[in-house]
């Protein structure tokens, strides 16, 4: 990948014995949107603490924006917008004068701060809250808000934890169709870490599947679809215009042709697994047997799919995980404070 935007090699965190992340690779080009996916303890939070600079790496290097994290920290910041998964406001105080504020604590000047909080406000579509108390505010606005904030200093990355979390259906779908317009019209270069794994399928363009401090899987949607459905077989389901009955005679001459592992009958759908694409000679075989073709269906595998390979063997204990959620709070609001 030519000049990423965040490049990551060999990036690795030691606690004891016990390696949070180990030997990360990973490049994000400008203007993608990248997910970063993984259970509790994956070690998604060392990375982006890593990123940011708030951690140093036991071996390895973040480089972000051109700069390496760990020894330029404050360049990275200004280049970086980080929200994480609880955003908090000052809840007597109007929604601008939040973001005016922050603003201020950026050091953007007085003279254009509150025209910029104001933009950014109408950006994320609460020009219309803009003096109402952020009190009153849904977790929705408020994680919206949270991406004004993000958004003030124009950063040319954002890093989003858990931005759904604790947010209802159609606040989601808004708050991830805002994302992929800002990102698809200011080439923001975004990275989000979630759970949510149908909400990264349909936002992100690149994911990463993180477990026990490995990378297990990366790229987009579809290339890790066909990857799984290399390795673990294309399954075809053929609806026919009868019930076939079981023992099923063509079993065992489907099963003769090349490529075909299993057969299973279940009423009128016959299910071939195969470790080659074959569905053209499948249907032939039907016809050619005089059954009607009604339905074909080849399993697309899904993120859950994804996730499920990947992830059953690592998954810890959530304690741990509260455990590091706890110092990243503790570790960000030093960062905030720093600014
Ligand atoms: N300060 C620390 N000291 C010791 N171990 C830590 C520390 N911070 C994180 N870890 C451990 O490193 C591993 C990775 O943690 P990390 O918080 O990066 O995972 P995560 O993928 O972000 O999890 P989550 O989704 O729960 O936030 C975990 O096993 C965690 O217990």
């Amino acid at each position: 990948m030519e000049n990423p935007v965040i490049d990551l090699k060999g990036l690795t965190k030691c606690y004891g014995s016990q390696k949070a992340v180990d030997n990360l690779n990973l490049s994000i080009s400008k203007g993608e949107i990248f997910g970063l996916l993984g259970p509790n303890g994956a070690g998604k939070t060392t990375t982006i603490l890593m990123m940011l600079g708030l951690t140093e790496p036991t071996a390895g290097t973040a480089t972000v924006c051109g700069y390496n994290a760990t020894t330029n920290p404050i360049a990275v910041k200004k280049k970086v917008g980080y929200m994480p998964d609880s955003v908090g406001f000052y809840d007597s105080m109007s929604a601008l004068d939040n973001l005016v504020y922050i603003g201020r604590l950026n050091g953007i000047p007085e003279a254009a701060v509150t025209d910029r909080a104001l933009e950014m406000l109408d950006v994320i579509g609460l020009g219309g809250s803009a003096h109402k108390k952020t009190a009153t505010f849904s977790r929705g606005m408020k994680q919206r808000l949270g991406l004004a904030e993000v958004l003030l200093k124009r950063p040319e990355v954002i890093i989003l934890d858990e931005p759904t979390l604790g947010i209802d259906p159609s606040g989601v779908r808004e708050f991830l169709t805002l994302i992929h317009r800002l990102s698809r019209e200011q080439g923001l270069t975004v990275l989000l870490s979630s759970h949510h794994l149908n909400q990264v399928q349909q936002v992100c363009d690149r994911v990463g599947i993180f477990a026990g401090g490995r990378l297990q899987a990366e790229g987009s949607m579809d290339k890790l679809s066909r990857h799984l459905s290399t390795s673990e077989g294309y399954m075809v389901s053929i609806t026919v215009g009868e019930k076939l009955p079981v023992p099923w005679p063509l079993s065992e001459p489907l099963r003769q042709l090349p490529a075909v592992q299993h057969v299973t009958v279940n009423g009128q759908v016959a299910e071939i697994t195969c470790h080659a694409d074959i569905t053209p000679e499948l249907v032939r075989f039907f016809v050619h047997h005089g059954l009607d073709v009604m339905g074909v269906h080849k399993k697309q595998y899904e993120l859950d799919d994804i996730y499920q390979k990947y992830f059953d063997d690592h998954a810890t204990e959530t304690n741990t995980h509260e455990k590091s959620g706890r110092l990243f709070q503790r570790t960000f609001t030093a960062y905030q404070q720093a600014s």
